[in-house]
């Protein structure tokens, strides 16, 4: 069991908000004019990834604060039972293992007195035959052709890590497989995924834990339906239709050799399970071997966080900086920001990762917080967000942390474009804490030839006041290996906040009521009845959908 303690009462937090007094007005251009070796202070480096938190609005003390709040809260504890298999999920009685499924060295984790891994060097064992086999064209469709294209249908954890890692690792792929994700329950995306393939050689992973997602078990029906009708027979389902899922009898109900299931547990949160089969479509994409690497990259930012003291640990650091904005700045929001295109997806992958995780308003005792938990997250790539919301970052009135990620190496070394997508990244992070004073602005206009008057009314217009601040994480190239560090160094990161927030970061109650009313209301849009159970919005609504549908 977690010790649970009220976060506001731990010593350090008392002491944190005394200190927020003090350091709150300070300007980071003071903080590194009065300390030369503040980049060397605040950097820290794990691998090919550079963390530089430097520019950030602390100082020595206000580290020191928060690595005593973590100690205050029982991190080290924690951690230690997430890796040893404790039920730490203490509101659906679960083990919390993701760290299980790429744990490379194979000590064994014992679950209930069990060993997990030889299960799941099983699972990883008939995933690595099957890429093999697809991706040669030896398995071959009813035609007797090799697969061309794998759709995977599943949303929310069994869609957004597959998406976002394909999409990261692209340059990995390997020759003659596409790869295309369905996820919505709107016709429109599986109609439209559908246009672009071929039956006799698509093959069709039905990914998800339960197996009763209405959305991805509307979507794999549609599937199933539009393979029959279009060439393929209820014999020839074998060859097209795989499940990533931890629930066989319905797997088994909606008709697919259990030969063809490649299982998981409980013990692995859907928002954490693209390191099990539903990476399926990532190994098939990018080969078994690259899987691999993925795995060990988040091995090895498992090992570190777990045996790393708090003050060189990565994602710690990230988490109790965040904190620091989150509960002392009132900071809303922070901005995930790669500076790599390739990443495009790596914001919203993490917007389930942290959002459903800690999106909390009871502690573990089940006990209303009055205290801020998780942080809204957002991005998009750079260069992009620039033209986009910066302008809001570097002067609107919203204080937003922002993590800046980069490749020192492209992917694909083109020109000059690479020098000139990481100019930007360090221009960004400079001009945030920077800013720009009015004397600099003045000076400036002043010199483009405007008049006093002139200057006077648009100075306040270019100043920036700056002290934004903003994390740089530079890594040396997106392999795998460092895209599995990076998601393990963002998923121990929630990890650690939810710990010291003393909340359950592993369940997703939030998302039950929606979906308990809609199979409610599905019944009642079946005919033209007016609806009058629900609140007189809702009627309305639905009233007014069936008007626009029957006039
Ligand atoms: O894999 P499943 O069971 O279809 O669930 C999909 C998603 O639904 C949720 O349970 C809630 O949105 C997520 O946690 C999960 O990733």
């Amino acid at each position: 069991m977690l010790q649970n303690h009220r976060f506001t009462d731990l010593p350090a937090y008392a002491q944190l908000l005394a200190h927020y007094d003090e350091l709150k007005d300070r300007h980071m251009r003071d903080l590194f004019a009065e300390d030369p070796d503040r980049f060397t202070r605040f950097t820290r480096q794990f691998d090919d990834i550079l963390l530089d938190f430097s520019k950030n609005r602390i100082t020595a003390e206000t580290l020191t604060l928060l690595l005593q709040l973590a100690g205050q809260a029982g991190l080290t504890d924690a951690i230690g039972k997430m890796f040893s298999g404790d039920k730490i999920n203490r509101t659906e009685d679960r083990a919390v293992l993701h760290v299980a499924l790429r744990n490379r060295s194979n000590t064994p984790v014992l679950v209930d007195d069990k060993d997990v891994m030889p299960e799941i060097n099983e699972v990883l064992a008939r995933m690595k035959r099957f890429s093999d086999r697809v991706q040669s064209g030896e398995w071959k469709g009813y035609t007797g052709q090799a697969i061309t294209d794998v759709v995977n249908i599943g949303i929310g954890g069994s869609d957004l890590g597959p998406v976002m890692v394909t999409e990261a690792l692209k340059p990995y792929a390997k020759a003659g497989l596409n790869v295309h994700f369905v996820s919505n329950v709107d016709g429109v995306h599986i109609y439209e995924t559908l246009q672009t393939v071929k039956p006799e050689t698509t093959l069709f992973l039905i990914a998800s834990k339960t197996f009763t997602t209405q959305e991805t078990m509307t979507n794999a029906q549609t599937a199933r339906q539009w393979f029959l009708e279009n060439g393929g027979s209820e014999g020839d389902i074998a060859k097209h239709f795989a499940a990533l899922s931890t629930n066989r009898s319905e797997v088994e109900k909606f008709g697919i050799d259990v030969e063809n299931m490649f299982g998981f547990w409980d013990w692995v949160g859907g928002r954490y399970s693209l390191w099990s089969a539903i990476g399926l479509s990532i190994a098939l994409y990018v080969g078994f071997d690259n899987f691999e690497e993925l795995l060990a990259g988040g091995h090895a930012m498992d090992q570190h966080f777990r045996d790393t003291p708090a003050e060189q640990n990565l994602p710690v650091l990230l988490a109790l900086i965040g904190i620091w904005y989150n509960n002392f700045f009132g900071a809303q929001t922070e901005a995930i920001l790669p500076y790599d295109q390739y990443m495009h997806r790596f914001a919203a992958y993490f917007q389930q990762g942290d959002m459903e995780s800690n999106g909390k308003s009871v502690d573990r005792d089940g006990n209303p917080v009055d205290y801020q938990t998780g942080p809204i997250i957002w991005g998009e790539p750079g260069t992009n967000g620039q033209h986009a919301f910066y302008q809001l970052i570097h002067q609107g009135t919203k204080l937003i942390p922002c993590d800046f990620l980069a490749p020192a190496i492209s992917q694909r070394p083109i020109g000059e474009h690479h020098k000139i997508l990481m100019a930007n990244y360090f221009a960004q992070t400079e001009a945030l804490m920077n800013g720009k004073t009015a004397e600099e602005a003045a000076e400036e206009l002043r010199k483009a030839g405007k008049s006093p008057d002139e200057v006077n009314a648009l100075t306040p217009f270019k100043e920036f006041s700056g002290n934004r601040p903003t994390n740089s994480i530079l890594f040396k190239k997106l392999t795998p290996r460092t895209l599995g560090s990076l998601i393990a160094l963002y998923e121990h990161k929630i990890f650690t906040q939810g710990v010291i927030w003393d909340i359950f970061s592993f369940d997703q109650w939030g998302v039950e009521l929606g979906k308990q009313l809609a199979s409610r209301i599905l019944p009642e849009l079946q005919d033209d009845a007016p609806v009058s159970s629900h609140d007189s919005s809702t009627n309305g609504l639905m009233n007014a959908f069936k008007k626009f549908r029957t006039e």
